[in-house]
């Protein structure tokens, strides 16, 4: 496996080898010594989950409140087109976005430090995407984008069918920025 970096600081995509033979592929999901080379603490990570989407699909723009939340997110089944936004307040690169196709036959991972939005749009039937973080999941620290937030400008690259009730009445960016900035 190997990493590399991005024009976001923090914010690594894992690129692992895949080994195909007649049966099919074999590829490491996640390797301790490689992480720990990284600066994650691989003994972080407390909740592991899935998510199956139909083609089309957007969920996010999704981040988190409070320590905010470190995510390691792949695509298992299909693929997506993943987006990024840095949140950090006083990053030198806040409000920018940045897009990966995650899908299942690079395998890429992307790993995600506290302090970004996440959200992906499936560019197949359908697509699993799978991700571990590190913080348990608390919906009262849930933070929401709308996705197509004309000031964030985010591009998908296909007609979005679905997305969540809450994700169709998500805040704009410009309210969370002003929710960051109370914060400071
Ligand atoms: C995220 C999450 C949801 N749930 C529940 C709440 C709800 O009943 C159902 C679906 O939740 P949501 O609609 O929030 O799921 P979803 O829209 O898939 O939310 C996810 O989106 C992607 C983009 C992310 O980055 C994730 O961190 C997460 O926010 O699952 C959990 O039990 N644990 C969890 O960790």
């Amino acid at each position: 496996m190997r990493v590399e970096t991005t024009a976001l600081a923090g914010l690594l995509v894992l690129v692992p080898d895949v080994r195909h033979d007649e049966r099919g592929f074999f590829t490491r999901t996640f390797e301790v010594d490689l992480a720990r080379a990284h600066g994650l603490d691989p003994d972080a990570f407390v909740q592991d989950s899935q998510s199956r989407s139909r083609q089309g699909v957007v969920r996010g723009l999704h981040g988190r409140g409070g320590a905010g939340e470190a995510k390691l997110v792949r695509c298992a089944n299909g693929a997506v087109h993943d987006v990024v936004v840095d949140i950090r307040p006083g990053s030198a690169t806040f409000g920018r976005w940045l897009a990966t196709r995650l899908d299942d036959v690079e395998h890429r991972h992307l790993y995600i430090p506290a302090g970004f939005l996440h959200g992906h749009q499936t560019l197949t039937p359908t697509a699993d995407v799978c991700y571990r973080i590190d913080r348990e999941h608390n919906q009262a620290e849930d933070l929401a984008v709308r996705y197509d937030d004309p000031d964030l400008g985010v591009e998908w690259p296909a007609p979005v069918t679905v997305v969540s009730d809450r994700d169709a009445h998500a805040p704009s960016w410009q309210h969370l920025q002003h929710l960051l900035a109370s914060d400071q």
